[in-house]
């Protein structure tokens, strides 16, 4: 029987190697991942989860191994199409959080509702409800720069609510959030997953560990 497309992962490593001169990280490294799902990277610190995250969000190159989002190589990408599929695909939440710090929250999040073609009323009604969502309703119009650290890393949340990438790739994304947020931040990233994202992420926080659907301990690869 054919696998329907349900069945096929979404996202594939295979045979995935790094090293750093003789240093090898991990290798062997074999995971996939099927819509719907999430995963938690695991490993003592400087095992190689957030180089596992940079790899598999085009930041960083493997050393050997393949890496598929949906069926299709990361490595035979075009700089164009490793462009685009950033822009059309792909959601970070990493811990510098890359946002536009000099700029509003509404301009940080205009930018994520302009890749998806969402403008006027829509892409409004979008921001409202994610910024809801993530506990800071109404506060549009406050510059990034002067957030606290857990409400900077909510609205990188947002972005990636009204964003809706088909891969999220957060690196320790409760890191910097007290438990009440932290809480609030995991539900939303189980809740991308259950509406068909696939979800990676490093952590260290066993409760958030355990909302995910499948641990990688990548300190087994170690060879
Ligand atoms: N460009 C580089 N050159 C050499 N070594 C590097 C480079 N980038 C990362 N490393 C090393 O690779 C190791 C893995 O780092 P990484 O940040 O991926 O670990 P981690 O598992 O995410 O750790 P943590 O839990 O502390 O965040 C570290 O020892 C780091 O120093």
């Amino acid at each position: 029987m054919m696998a329907t497309k349900a069945e096929t992962a979404m996202l594939e490593t295979r045979s995935l190697r790094m090293a750093y001169g003789r240093r090898v990280l991990w290798t062997g490294l074999d995971m996939s991942v099927k819509s719907g799902r999430m995963v938690a990277l695991t490993g003592p610190s400087g095992s190689g989860k957030s180089t596992l995250l940079g790899c598999l969000g085009l930041l960083e190159r493997p050393t050997a191994g393949e890496i598929l989002l949906d069926g299709r190589e990361l490595s035979g990408l075009s700089a164009t199409g490793a462009r685009r599929l950033r822009r059309d695909s792909l959601g970070y939440l990493f811990q510098n959080y890359a946002l536009v710090e000099n700029a509003t929250i509404a301009q940080n999040l205009n930018v994520a509702l302009k890749a998806r073609g969402r403008r006027g009323a829509q892409g409004q009604q979008a921001m409202e409800e994610a910024l809801e969502k993530v506990g800071l309703a109404g506060r549009q119009r406050e510059q990034v720069s002067r957030l606290s650290g857990g409400e900077q890393q909510r609205v990188a949340v947002a972005r990636l609510l009204v964003k809706q990438p088909r891969l999220v790739l957060a690196d320790e994304p409760t890191g910097a959030l007290d438990r009440f947020n932290a809480e609030l931040v995991a539900g939303l990233l189980r809740a991308m997953a259950d509406d068909g994202a696939c979800v990676v992420m490093a952590t260290h926080n066993d409760s958030v560990r355990d909302q995910c659907d499948e641990t990688v301990p990548v300190d087994a690869y170690t060879g």
